[in-house]
């Protein structure tokens, strides 16, 4: 079937050459639409064979029930029983048509054949209404059941992402998992259960059909299969070619809605319309929904022709078994009433097995893009961070580094490299280098963010690797180099930093007041509740600068025994700067800075000074003592120095 399509759609491709098209044509043929790399696995399960998908099948019933069952038991079981007593009422109402029709055949007048009829169709009534009610009970447990489903896969998935290590988050191949299972794979997983259930009914439909035709005529029955082949394969084909067309096309689709988002986003706005960009991206636009556009055109041709031949065969076949039908009646094989019976059975059964046919695929489908999720959470649990057991202390006295040396996944050199130091309970420490040194992933491994794969961090003699990361965390405030603008109202964006204390409005305003974020935001139009986001309705937003007094705030307020500044007054004026090294001060009374700056004359009164290049320290004393050793630190110091006085 595989070639017959790609033969097909070679044809279909010569087609089209030489009309308005040619161009994207060619374009799709050149790349544009080749397999984005991250899809090969989906693809290679998209081209097996339909054997091959049906064997697939009892796994992603399995794996649908498992679904189903821990988001929701009750309702799980409760659908399952509705949809088998709803199969065993169709049984009843179909055998019950042998009554009505042995009724009307007999040889009596006909009010007694009514009469006779009556009994089995009042059964046949009262079956379709149980059978209807049990549908309705079925739907029911199905709504509850499916948005359940999506829930606990996407707090499944949102569990597992925030569970791995940081280092993680750099590991290609985990973050091109991690898209495929956000970008359809909870969806999918709803949509597994939800394909499941409709193929599950249709089953137990067609074997109540079955049940029936095999009672009346055992010949029947492989008739009813014959009919449904030709619309059964036109189905697993059509939907197969629109997979592979939704492959194909993934790449074009997603470059063109992260455009129509740019296009229609609040940040690009000013850049766009600075640089006169909006004609070129509306054409990058317009040539990428065109690509899209005449390739859907194309597969559904191909699919309506596939439809069309099932249809037109299974028609074929479906006339050959009333044929069959017809001559069992003639020949006397069969009572004229079990006949019609047949004929209802046979109706019947060849709406469920077409229906068979289509949610059968349509879970295949479905249990594609769920592999893809279940892949991604075994990922993310094979690199979930260990948790031992032990807990750091609630305030320490003395962290040391032995040898510590740190790589990024997929780096050449280690970010960080043999370095040794210490951090006494009310130390300023200053880290100073050039870009790209190590300072931030220093920073980052005292922190307990990243655990380095050489050497030792102690907290009071104990290593950090037996102690729980969240502990550690617990013990540290961090100022981020670029702190996250959360879409919170002020007064969280201080809060969060300890989110779990109940705040006083004292509280908040002291944090505000030591990161000098106070008077701003009593500016904002409702002050400490304004929200700080542009997308929503009365929601303000800040400058850098006032967001990075937001973040020390919030480390303020966070109250650790470590506090981590790295490049806290990057965006901040002179005056703010010189505060908010004013309150650092204050603040290391019973607590350690660590402090990353550019700016040397912050690190003057720091007590100790660490001087990092390509991730080794270089040198290291307070300011006087590397002034003495008249080395690099001397150097960047004696440069900025004279810039200000020329200045
Ligand atoms: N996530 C990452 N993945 C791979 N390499 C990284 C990553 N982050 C940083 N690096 C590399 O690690 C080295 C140290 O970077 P780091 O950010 O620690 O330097 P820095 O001294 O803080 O620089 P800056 O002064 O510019 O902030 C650099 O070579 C950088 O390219």
């Amino acid at each position: 079937m595989r070639d017959a399509d790609s033969g097909q759609e070679k044809d279909n491709a010569t087609a089209t050459k030489g009309t308005a098209d040619e161009d994207l044509q060619d374009e799709f043929e050149d790349g544009e639409l080749s397999l984005p790399y991250w899809l090969t696995s989906t693809e290679e399960a998209a081209n097996t064979s339909f054997w091959q998908m049906l064997k697939r099948l009892p796994r992603l019933l399995r794996e649908a029930w498992l679904l189903a069952w821990r988001a929701d038991r009750r309702t799980t079981a409760a659908l399952l029983v509705c949809q088998i007593a709803a199969g065993v009422a169709s049984a009843v109402g179909m055998m019950s048509v042998v009554g009505v029709f042995d009724g009307l055949l007999q040889d009596v007048p006909t009010p007694d054949r009514v009469r006779a009829a009556v009994p089995s169709l009042l059964l046949v009534i009262g079956a379709a209404a149980v059978r209807g009610a049990l549908t309705s009970a079925a739907a029911a447990a199905n709504g509850r059941l499916a948005p359940k489903v999506y829930q606990a896969a996407e707090m499944r998935l949102l569990t597992l992402t925030t569970q791995v290590e940081l280092s993680t988050f750099d590991n290609v191949e985990w973050r091109d998992a991690m898209e495929r299972a956000r970008d359809r794979g909870i969806a999918a997983a709803e949509q597994l259960v939800n394909r499941a259930i409709e193929l599950v009914t249709n089953l137990t439909g067609l074997i109540a059909a079955a049940g029936v035709l095999a009672v009346l005529h055992p010949i029947l029955l492989p008739l009813l299969v014959l009919a449904v082949v030709p619309i059964g394969w036109a189905a697993v084909r059509s939907a197969r070619l629109g997979h592979r067309r939704m492959l194909r096309l993934i790449a074009v689709w997603r470059r063109q809605r992260m455009l129509a988002e740019l296009l229609a986003a609040r940040e690009p706005a000013p850049e766009l319309r600075a640089f006169t960009l909006r004609k070129f991206l509306l054409g990058e636009v317009r040539r990428l929904l065109a690509i899209s556009t005449s390739e859907e055109i194309r597969v559904s041709v191909l699919q309506v022709r596939a439809t069309l031949l099932g249809t037109v065969l299974s028609g074929f076949a479906t006339a050959f078994a009333y044929v069959v039908l017809l001559w069992l009646l003639w020949t006397g094989r069969m009572e004229l009433a079990a006949g019609g019976a047949a004929a209802y059975a046979i109706n019947m059964g060849i709406g469920k097995l077409s229906e068979i046919a289509f949610s059968a695929n349509r879970v295949f489908d479905q249990g594609l893009y769920f592999a893809d999720f279940q892949g991604f959470c075994e990922l993310s649990r094979s690199r979930a961070e260990p948790a031992p057991g032990g807990v750091a202390p609630p305030s320490f006295q003395e962290i040391d580094l032995q040898a510590v040396t740190f790589r990024y996944p997929d780096a050449d050199h280690p970010a960080v490299r043999d370095v040794s130091l210490t951090l006494r309970r009310g130390e300023v420490i200053a880290l100073v280098g050039e870009n790209g040194s190590g300072k931030s992933t220093l920073a980052t491994l005292l922190a307990g963010l990243h655990r380095p794969q050489q050497g030792r961090i102690l907290w009071d003699g104990v290593d950090a690797e037996r102690l729980d990361p969240d502990s550690v965390r617990e013990r540290v405030a961090v100022v981020m180099q670029e702190p996250t603008r959360w879409p919170l109202s002020a007064r969280a964006n201080i809060t969060i930093g300890r989110h779990d204390r109940v705040a006083s409005m004292p509280e908040v305003r002291a944090a505000a007041g030591a990161g000098n974020a106070h008077e701003f935001v009593m500016e904002l139009s409702r002050q400490y509740e304004t929200l700080l986001s542009r997308h929503f309705i009365d929601g303000a937003d800040l400058s850098g600068g006032q967001w990075q007094r937001l973040a020390v705030s919030r480390a303020f307020f966070r109250d650790a025994p470590l506090l981590i500044c790295d490049e806290p007054t990057a965006n901040l004026d002179a005056r703010a700067e010189h505060d908010v090294y004013q309150r650092l001060r204050e603040l290391a009374e019973g607590r350690t800075v660590v402090l990353i700056t550019h700016r040397m004359a912050s690190v003057r009164e720091a007590d100790r000074i660490y001087v990092l290049d390509h991730g080794t320290i270089v040198e290291q004393g307070d300011h006087e003592e590397l002034m003495a050793a008249d080395g690099i630190y001397a150097q960047m110091f004696t440069l900025q120095a004279s810039a200000y006085q020329m200045a």
